[in-house]
C-alpha cells in the first residue's frame, strides 16, 4: 500500500527571503552579549543546487546572490561548466547563462562528487538536450540509490544506462529532449527524485504528469516548487499527481537564504549550553523545512522566536525527552540524536528509514558513536531511541565521510570533553568553515 502524502504542500509562500549572512556566505558571527550571539550561516545546499539547475535553463542571465560556497555546489556548478553553460562566480554572487535548448557540449564526462542533489538534478538536465552525457560520482555517492530516477526517465524515453549496477553511478544520458507525458514515481526513498522531474517539467515538450506512489521529505518538494515558480514555471497537484505544462524557465536574480540544516548545530548549540542564538535571514517566510527543527527544540523545553526576519533560540536548562516523527526533516535527525544524552528522559526518533541511504547510514552511525560515549541506545528498521543517564566520556566519533555526523557531535562536545574525529574535514560538504565558526560560538559563552 502506498503511504498517503501529507498535505497539502501547494500555493505557498513564493520568493526566498533574502539572507543578511555576511557578504558570499562564509558564516560568521556577532557577539551582542555574553551568552547571546548572532550567527550568520551560509546559504542553503538545497536552494543553491535548484538555483543553478534552474538558472542554467533559463531564458537569459541569472545572478545567485549569496550562493553556498561549498563542495557541493561548486561540484554542482563545475559540473553545469562541464556540461558547457557559462557559470561566471564572484564570492558574492554567481551568474549563470541560461540555455533553454539544453547542454551546449554535444559530449561530456561529469563528476558529481559527493552530491546527491548533482548527481540526480544534472543527469535529469542533461536529458533535456541533446548529446552523450556521462555521470560518475564518488564511492560515497555511488552507493547511494537512484533507481526509481532512472526508472521513470526511461518510462519517458529517456535513453539512460548504468555502467555497473543497476540504480547508480556511472551513468550515461543519450539525449534526444523529452517528449513529455505521465510517469509514476515512487519518492519513498528521496525526495530528490521527485524535485528532478518536476524541475524537467517545464522542459519537456509537452509537459509532465507525474503519479506519485510515495514520498519523503515533502518541505523539499515545496522549495522546488516555490523556486519554479519564482523562474515563472507554474507546478499544480490532483492529489497524488504533480501537473507541469511546457513553457520553459525565466531568468532572474535569486537570493539564497542561510542554510537550515546547518542552523541546527548552533540552535541545539544554543539549547544544550544555556546559550542564546539568533539566525538573521531564516524567519517565519523560510523555504526550508528544517527550520522546523526549532519547533523541536521548544518542546523540548528552549525558548523560540521566529520572527519575520530572523530565528531565536535559547536554553533554559531544561531538556526534555521526547518522541517525534522527522520524514519531513530528515537531515536534522543527528542533531537531535546528539544532543539527546543530555535530555532528561528518553528521545525517540521515528520515520526516519531514509536516513541509511544518505551519506552513510545515519542510524547506525549515531547509535554506534553514542553508545562509544557510553549512551545507551536502540535502532530500528527506522528509529532511534536515546535513553539518558549513564556518564558520558569523550571518544573519537567515527565519521563515516558524513558532515553531519561531525556536526552534530560537535554539539555534543559542548558538553563532553575528549570528543574528536577521524574526518573533520568532510564538513566541507556543505560547511567548509564549521569548524573555526563553532569554535568561535561558544568561545564568549
Ligand atoms: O532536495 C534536496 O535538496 C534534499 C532533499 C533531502 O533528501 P531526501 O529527499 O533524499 O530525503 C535532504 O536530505 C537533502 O539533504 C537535500
Ligand atoms: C543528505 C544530504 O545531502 P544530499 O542528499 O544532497 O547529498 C545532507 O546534506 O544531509
Amino acid at each position: 500500500m502506498a503511504a498517503p502524502i501529507p498535505g497539502p504542500i501547494l500555493g505557498f509562500r513564493g520568493r526566498a527571503v533574502p539572507s543578511r549572512g555576511r557578504p558570499g556566505g562564509a558564516g560568521g558571527r556577532r557577539a551582542i552579549m555574553r551568552g547571546m550571539t548572532v550567527v550568520e550561516i551560509p546559504g542553503s545546499k538545497s536552494i543553491t543546487a535548484r538555483a543553478l539547475f534552474l538558472a542554467a535553463a533559463a531564458d537569459g542571465v541569472t545572478t545567485l546572490v549569496r550562493p553556498l560556497r561549498s563542495d557541493d555546489t561548486e561540484g554542482f556548478a563545475e559540473g553545469l561548466a562541464r556540461l558547457g553553460y557559462r557559470v561566471g562566480r564572484t564570492r558574492d554572487a554567481w551568474q549563470v547563462d541560461g540555455r533553454p535548448q539544453g547542454p551546449a557540449e554535444p559530449e561530456a564526462d561529469v563528476y558529481c562528487r559527493d552530491g546527491a542533489t548533482t548527481a540526480r538534478f544534472l543527469p535529469t538536465l542533461a536529458a533535456a538536450g541533446h548529446g552523450t552525457y556521462r555521470f560518475d560520482a564518488s564511492p560515497q555517492m555511488r552507493r547511494r540509490p537512484l533507481g526509481p530516477l532512472s526508472r521513470a526517465l526511461r518510462d519517458l524515453g529517456v535513453d539512460l544506462r548504468h555502467e555497473e549496477a543497476e540504480g547508480h553511478h556511472p551513468l550515461t544520458v543519450t539525449a534526444t529532449g523529452v517528449e513529455g507525458g505521465e510517469v509514476t514515481l515512487d519518492a519513498g526513498q528521496s525526495s530528490q527524485y521527485l524535485t528532478a522531474l518536476l524541475l524537467l517539467g517545464p522542459l519537456t515538450r509537452t509537459g509532465l504528469r507525474v503519479l506519485v506512489t510515495d514520498l519523503v521529505s515533502v518541505p523539499y518538494v515545496e522549495i522546488t516548487i516555490a523556486m519554479m515558480r519564482a523562474f515563472g514555471a507554474e507546478v499544480t497537484r490532483e492529489g497524488n499527481v504533480f501537473v507541469v505544462p511546457p513553457g520553459g524557465y525565466r531568468a532572474t536574480t535569486y537570493s539564497i537564504e542561510p542554510d537550515a540544516s546547518t542552523a541546527s548545530y548552533f540552535f541545539a548549540a544554543a539549547a544544550v549550553t544555556g546559550g542564546e542564538v539568533t539566525v538573521p535571514g531564516l524567519g517565519a517566510d523560510a523555504l526550508q523545512g528544517d527550520l522546523g527543527f526549532v519547533d523541536v527544540l521548544r518542546r523540548m523545553g528552549a525558548e523560540v522566536s521566529v520572527g519575520p526576519n530572523g530565528t531565536t533560540v535559547r536554553g533554559t536548562g531544561e531538556l526534555r525527552g521526547l518522541t517525534v516523527a522527522m520524514r519531513d526533516i530528515s537531515d536534522t535527525m543527528p542533531t537531535l540524536a546528539a544532543i539527546a544524552p543530555f535530555a532528561s528522559g528518553p528521545v525517540r526518533i521515528e520515520d526516519v528509514a531514509n536516513t541509511r541511504v544518505k551519506e552513510c547510514d545515519r542510524l547506525d552511525a549515531c547509535a554506534e558513536n553514542l553508545r562509544r560515549l557510553g549512551v545507551e541506545v536502540a535502532t530500528g528498521p527506522d528509529w532511534i531511541e536515546i535513553r539518558p543517564g549513564a556518564p558520558l566520556t569523550g571518544a573519537e566519533i567515527t565519521s563515516y565521510g558524513d558532515h553531519r555526523i561531525v556536526m552534530s557531535f560537535a554539539v555534543t562536545g559542548l558538553r563532553v570533553p575528549g570528543i574528536s574525529f577521524d574526518d573533520p574535514g568532510c564538513v566541507r560538504k556543505t560547511f567548509p568553515g564549521f569548524h573555526e565558526e563553532f569554535a568561535a560560538l561558544t568561545a564568549g559563552w
